[in-house]
């Protein structure tokens, strides 16, 4: 809630989400802002879906945002999941599903698709200090056991927090002049963390976050922390990234393939002896730098 339009005598915020004896516990919903129009997706993607936002298409067969809305499908403790999408997205349509209900709510940036989602959940009773996962549909990689890690770390704490990874490479600050692209320095990177999504919030804060600080916010624990909070960070993982350009549709692709066929053998019996039982090497790879 805005506390300019509060009555009078409304306690503060923070003493509104406390639990009251005997009010039922917050329950946990999903947001996943759906409402882009993935232009640095473009280049190098085939013509038959150039025109299609990126979260719509094809992943290792099925539309890339169907492999996200199956992760979150997967978690018990939510209540529902919305997809905000674009007023006059037809999508999902043709894709109905009792695992999420879809608003055409989406807004010109990600912080107004995430604060007009916040209403629409409000609208569904959600309640001010229920919990909210906001994450991007893009991030087709996410998975269940991540989701329910982010809510297990988030659930006992006082702000919320996100999942997040940590750096794996030398960080540099550069400029651009005559000579090109070129080194200021090399960044301390032990205190660098790259945030990814899901981000868990209760609802109240995050609005009244997003409501003053959305313009200048690029994810919303930067609203969050605009607001003086320090959100927990959580390890993801290298894998749960975001679509963001043309050569991450391949390395999508790749990932979801590998882990259908695992689910495939595992189905038949698991791995047949004469088979290799090291990881793939993309998960391998990223259990190494996660740990590392
Ligand atoms: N006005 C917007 C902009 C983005 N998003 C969503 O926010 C997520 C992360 O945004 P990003 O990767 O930047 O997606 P796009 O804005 O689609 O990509 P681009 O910036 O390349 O156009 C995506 O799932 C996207 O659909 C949204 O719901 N509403
Ligand atoms: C929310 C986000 O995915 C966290 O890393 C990111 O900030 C979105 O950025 P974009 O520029 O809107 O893709």
């Amino acid at each position: 809630m805005n506390p300019a339009s509060a009555p009078p005598g409304t306690p503060p915020l923070a003493a509104q989400l406390q639990t009251v004896q005997g009010s039922p516990p917050a329950q946990f919903w999903a947001l996943l802002p759906c409402a882009g129009s993935g232009t640095r997706a473009v280049a190098g993607v085939a013509a038959s879906s150039a025109n299609l936002p990126k979260q719509y298409h094809i992943v290792a067969g099925l539309p890339l945002v169907l492999h996200t809305l199956a992760a979150f499908a997967g978690v018990d403790r939510l209540r529902s999941t919305l997809v905000a999408v674009a007023p006059g997205d037809q999508f999902f349509a043709a894709h109905p599903s009792p695992l999420y209900f879809v608003a055409p709510c989406g807004g010109p940036t990600r912080a107004d698709t995430v604060l007009a989602g916040l209403r629409e959940l409000r609208a569904r009773g959600a309640q001010e200090r229920d919990w909210v996962l906001v994450h991007d549909a893009a991030r087709c990689l996410v998975t269940t056991e991540q989701i329910n890690a982010l809510i297990d770390a988030c659930v006992s704490d006082q702000v919320g927090g996100l999942l997040a990874h940590q750096l794996a490479d030398t960080l540099k600050t550069a400029s651009s002049g005559p000579g090109g692209v070129r080194v200021v320095s090399t960044v301390d990177r032990g205190d660098k963390w790259l945030a990814q999504t899901p981000q868990m919030f209760r609802l109240g804060p995050l609005a009244e976050a997003l409501e003053k600080f959305g313009s200048i916010a690029t994810d919303e624990a930067s609203a969050m922390e605009a607001t003086g909070q320090h959100p927990r960070l959580v390890p993801g993982s290298a894998l749960n990234f975001k679509v963001t350009y043309p050569e991450d549709f391949a390395l999508a692709e790749a990932v979801l393939a590998q882990r259908m066929h695992a689910g495939t053998l595992a189905r038949f019996g698991g791995l047949r002896v004469s088979e290799p039982t090291a990881p793939a090497p993309s998960e391998g790879a990223d259990a190494q730098r996660s740990t590392g």
